[in-house]
């Protein structure tokens, strides 16, 4: 058995988010910037020859072969391949931060190289498409201006950022936001220049906040310290500081029950460092 590896899954927010159309399957075409943040899930692997993926680790109530973890690993086994793969979760579940995604993309790089796949990133984006929109960014490992359905990637350089997100407690489905009638799914295709120059805001907010009051509750409170967003489909939140410590003021503030954590923007993800 080999030495196990232990990598990042890390967390993103959707600095922006609009939905520019509809494709014929059903799914939404979007513009959104995704910063990677250097805060996440952790993942050991240690590949040998026994031909089965071993999962251990928090438990989310999931079936094994529901994971995305186990899912990425099986979509690069080959004959004897085989893994025990270890998770502590720390992104919450269905929270707009990415969890699920980012976990399947940190397998397919970790496998990849433990079984010696030879697969390009690129190559690797493909195969994480099939798993969920939002693996192919974590594949890249990079903070990007993202469009179609998460497959567009371009790599951004943003100036380093501190975030205090705030898990206002509930749960909110990316299904029911994408098949709400309400939600405005005509936005204009705009320019990065433009988004750089303000302007920009997520088409899911408001329909996210007026089905869950909790998500408004914590929109509002933040309000006081900065532009407060929501992240994905939520249900988490976010402001951007200019400084740890700045963010750590705030985060100390926040109300029971929510949760909260503050982590740093980053442009590459930790992850590609240890594997390059
Ligand atoms: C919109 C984003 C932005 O990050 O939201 P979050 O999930 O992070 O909150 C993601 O791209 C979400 O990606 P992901 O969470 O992988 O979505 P999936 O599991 O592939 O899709 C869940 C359901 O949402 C809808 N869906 C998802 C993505 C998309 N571009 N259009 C859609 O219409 C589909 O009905 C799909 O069945
Ligand atoms: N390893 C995993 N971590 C988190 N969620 C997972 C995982 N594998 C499968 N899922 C499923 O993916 C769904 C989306 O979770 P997640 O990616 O954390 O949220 P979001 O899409 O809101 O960012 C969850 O409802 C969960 O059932």
């Amino acid at each position: 058995m080999s030495k196990p590896l232990r990598l990042l899954a890390p967390a993103k927010l959707n600095l922006f988010l609009h939905i520019t159309g509809r494709r014929a399957d059903g799914y939404h075409e979007l513009q959104s910037l995704f910063q990677l943040l250097d805060w996440g899930d952790t993942l050991s692997f240690a590949a040998d020859h026994s031909g089965t993926i071993g999962l251990s680790g928090d438990d989310l109530g999931l079936a094994a072969d529901d994971n995305l973890i186990v899912k990425a690993a099986r979509a690069l086994q080959h004959g004897d391949h085989g893994a025990r793969i270890h998770v502590s979760k720390c992104i919450p579940t269905g929270g707009g931060l990415g969890g699920g995604s980012s976990d399947a993309a940190t397998t397919l790089l970790a496998l990849n190289e433990l079984w010696q796949c030879g697969y390009s990133n690129t190559q690797l984006q493909h195969i994480g498409l099939q798993l969920g929109a939002d693996v192919p960014v974590f594949v890249a490992g990079q903070t990007a201006w993202v469009e179609g359905v998460g497959e567009q990637l371009k790599p951004v350089e943003l100036p380093e950022s501190w975030y205090l997100v705030i898990h206002p407690g509930c749960h909110v489905p990316t299904g029911e936001i994408f098949s709400a009638r309400e939600l405005t799914r005509n936005s204009p295709a705009i320019t990065m220049a433009a988004v750089f120059q303000g302007g920009h805001r997520n088409d899911c907010q408001e329909v996210v906040a007026r089905r869950y009051p909790e998500v408004a509750k914590a929109l509002n409170w933040l309000a006081k310290f900065g532009d407060s967003r929501l992240t994905g489909t939520g249900a988490c939140v976010f402001t951007r500081f200019d400084s740890q410590a700045a963010a750590e003021r705030v985060a100390e503030q926040v109300p029971a029950p929510w949760q909260a954590f503050v982590a740093r923007g980053v442009n590459r993800s930790p992850t590609l460092s240890v594997l390059s």
